[in-house]
């Protein structure tokens, strides 16, 4: 894929897709961040949100829309509200949120580390400081600071029940003091580009994300500008997925746990976001896009997808919407692109020979771990998650 390819072809796509408005979602809401002022009201409180009510989403003229601002802005004639939009906009400084998609265990941590390390090599992008903002990490880390040591144990205790869908509000209040701190740094110019590191795994979180960064983007005396990233990762290779389980036994979740343990209990969280994990797809695109077109203030809008260590092309999967200055962005959503499309050659290779050095070293050294992971991550159990990922796709 040449370098500006990406945008031009996903401009084609996008003007080819149909469309209907949708006035479902919050659009008399305040343009003010109500996570960025510290005063949320959480997005489940408005209740479920039912997608079909949305209507069929990507503008036809989304991108129309754009080249008309962009002339508009250029004119130096036209003194109309829009103009003096464009032209303040002009002066903010481009900014990258990656909001990752993914089940557990599929690679979201391993991807971000390397779409840094990607993006800190190449020279326009070198001196962007980048920053993985992990709900993970922020709920161990605050279990941690309230009860001490105890509460890291707690952290895991399966008693506690963190990812069942009833403490669905619990798990949430982690990810939301999560994205408060990254559109903090954000903004206090700490960082460049943050990635959203959790599975956002509902139709619900992904839409509040969203509605926060189009809020900051909307806020006028703000001098850096937005750009929303969905990057989404899968992972459907029983022994990629066994390899991964393997190397989460052995997290801060379970420090202090027997192996066997630790796998039983992520075997259990699997069960619960299977329940619950609903894809990213183009269709949700297309809504998350008009949402950010009547918000009013477009900074782009781009989705990616990687699948079994990039093993898999996704080069359909992946698309956008281009910001309405687009220069300043274009670059850095090229370079994604690149880093998508040869993932396997840059990262996904050395990967998979982890995975097969861990399956011939585990035949060699007795199965050590194998006959635990075996026990637990079988096919009977991948198919009971399969199951419940599609009986959860086709009801929503
Ligand atoms: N693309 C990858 N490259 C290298 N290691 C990976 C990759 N995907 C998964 N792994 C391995 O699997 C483990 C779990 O992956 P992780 O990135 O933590 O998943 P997630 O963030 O989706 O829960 C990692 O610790 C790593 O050992
Ligand atoms: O709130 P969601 O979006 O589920 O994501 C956060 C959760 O994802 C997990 C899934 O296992 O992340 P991580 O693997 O990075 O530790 C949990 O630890 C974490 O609490």
């Amino acid at each position: 894929m040449g370098t500006s390819s990406f945008v031009s072809s996903t401009a084609k796509r996008m003007e080819s897709t149909s469309t209907s408005a949708s006035s479902l979602f919050s659009l008399d809401k305040s343009t003010r961040s109500a996570l960025f002022q510290g005063k949320s009201h959480y997005y489940y409180e408005n209740g479920e949100i039912d997608e079909d009510e949305v209507g069929d989403y990507l503008s036809n003229s989304l991108l129309q829309g754009m080249d008309e601002l962009q002339r508009t802005s250029s004119s130096s004639s036209s003194q109309s509200a829009l103009t003096f939009e464009c032209r303040s906009r002009r002066q903010k400084k481009p900014k990258y949120v990656f909001v990752l998609v993914g089940l557990p265990a599929v690679g979201k941590s391993s991807t971000s580390s390397h779409l840094i390390e990607y993006l800190s090599r190449q020279p326009s992008t070198k001196d962007l400081r980048c920053e993985v903002y992990n709900a993970g990490k922020v709920r161990r880390s605050m279990s941690f600071q309230n009860l001490g040591l105890l509460s890291m144990r707690l952290a895991n205790d399966s008693s506690e029940d963190l990812f069942n869908p009833k403490n669905h509000d619990k798990k949430e209040l982690y990810a939301r003091i999560t994205l408060e701190k990254l559109l903090k740094d954000l903004d206090s110019d700490e960082c460049d580009v943050a990635i959203f590191d959790a599975t956002n795994s509902r139709v619900n979180r992904r839409r509040f994300v969203f509605e926060e960064i189009c809020s900051y983007n909307q806020m006028r005396n703000k001098k850096i500008c937005i750009t929303p990233i969905v990057l989404q990762i899968s992972c459907n290779d029983h022994d990629f997925f066994k390899f991964n389980v393997h190397n989460k036994a052995f997290n801060a979740d379970y420090y202090d746990k027997p192996y066997e343990y630790a796998v039983r209990d992520f075997a259990k969280r699997l069960k619960n976001y299977h329940l619950q994990f609903t894809p990213f797809t183009r269709r949700e695109f297309g809504q998350l896009s008009s949402l950010v077109q009547r918000r009013g203030l477009d900074h782009g809008v781009f989705c990616f997808n990687i699948v079994n260590a990039g093993t898999v092309p996704t080069r359909d999967d992946n698309f956008g919407v281009l910001p309405v200055q687009k220069e300043q962005v274009q670059t850095v959503i090229n370079l994604v692109a690149q880093f998508v499309e040869h993932y396997t050659k840059l990262f996904g290779h050395s990967y998979v020979d982890s995975v097969n050095d861990f399956f011939k070293n585990e035949a060699k050294d007795g199965s050590k771990y194998l006959s635990a992971l075996n026990s637990v991550i079988n096919n009977e159990f991948l198919e009971e998650l399969q199951g419940s990922l599609e009986s959860n796709v086709e009801g929503n």
